[in-house]
């Protein structure tokens, strides 16, 4: 089962109110879109989404695990992609899963490439494998497409719409465009 919900959040950052009263509520297979200009609080509001940033008030509840996906990835960039995704997926009681997540971002030649070896676009497909290889409900998405080429945001948008099918929830800050067939749309 997976839910989020955000009841009356308010951001405030260095003592400025970013945004107040928001109410968003997904449910299985709900996406969001969250858009807004540099410095509105997109990265902000997928933090508070994320549990790593407290809201200035009102809450967030939700059911299932969240996975993130920030700006940037934290991937050992001296390990091979494989050995630096399975350092995670371990930790979720998945390795066996990054294979087919590798596979899923058509990274999975590069699996015995050094992370600090990753062109932009890869850096970003595989901090997305990381996403898919949790099998986590609720993705939270920071700025996905950002340094992807329009075949590889073909493919995220498959994933997540794959992921919602299976009855995930995505909230995705993006200032690119991004398909999300019926996604709510958070403008800040
Ligand atoms: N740790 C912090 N302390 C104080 N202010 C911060 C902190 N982090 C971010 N901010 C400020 O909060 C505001 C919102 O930042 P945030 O990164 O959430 O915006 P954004 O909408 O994601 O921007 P962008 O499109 O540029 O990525 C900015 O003005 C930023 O300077």
């Amino acid at each position: 089962m997976s839910a989020l919900a955000l009841r009356g959040v308010a951001c405030l950052r260095g003592g400025r109110l970013l945004f107040e009263g928001l109410d968003l509520a997904l449910a299985p297979g709900e996406a969001a879109l969250v858009t807004g200009p540099n410095g509105a609080g997109k990265s902000s509001l997928i933090r508070i989404a994320a549990g790593l940033l407290a809201p200035a008030a009102g809450s967030v509840t939700g059911e299932g695990a969240r996975a993130l996906m920030a700006e940037v990835p934290a991937l050992d960039p001296e390990l091979s992609l494989g050995a630096a995704l399975r350092f995670w997926s371990g930790i979720d009681g998945r390795r066996m899963a990054v294979g087919e997540a590798l596979a899923a971002v058509n990274l999975a030649d590069l699996a015995p490439v050094p992370v600090r070896m990753l062109s932009t676009g890869q850096r970003r497909r595989a901090a997305l494998a990381r996403v898919v290889a949790s099998a986590a409900p609720v993705w939270l998405l920071d700025e996905p497409a950002n340094g992807l080429d329009t075949g590889s945001v073909a493919l995220l948008e498959g994933l997540i719409a794959r992921h919602r099918a299976a009855g995930g929830i995505a909230l995705v800050a993006t200032h690119l465009p991004i398909a999300l067939p019926q996604a709510r749309m958070v403008a800040l």
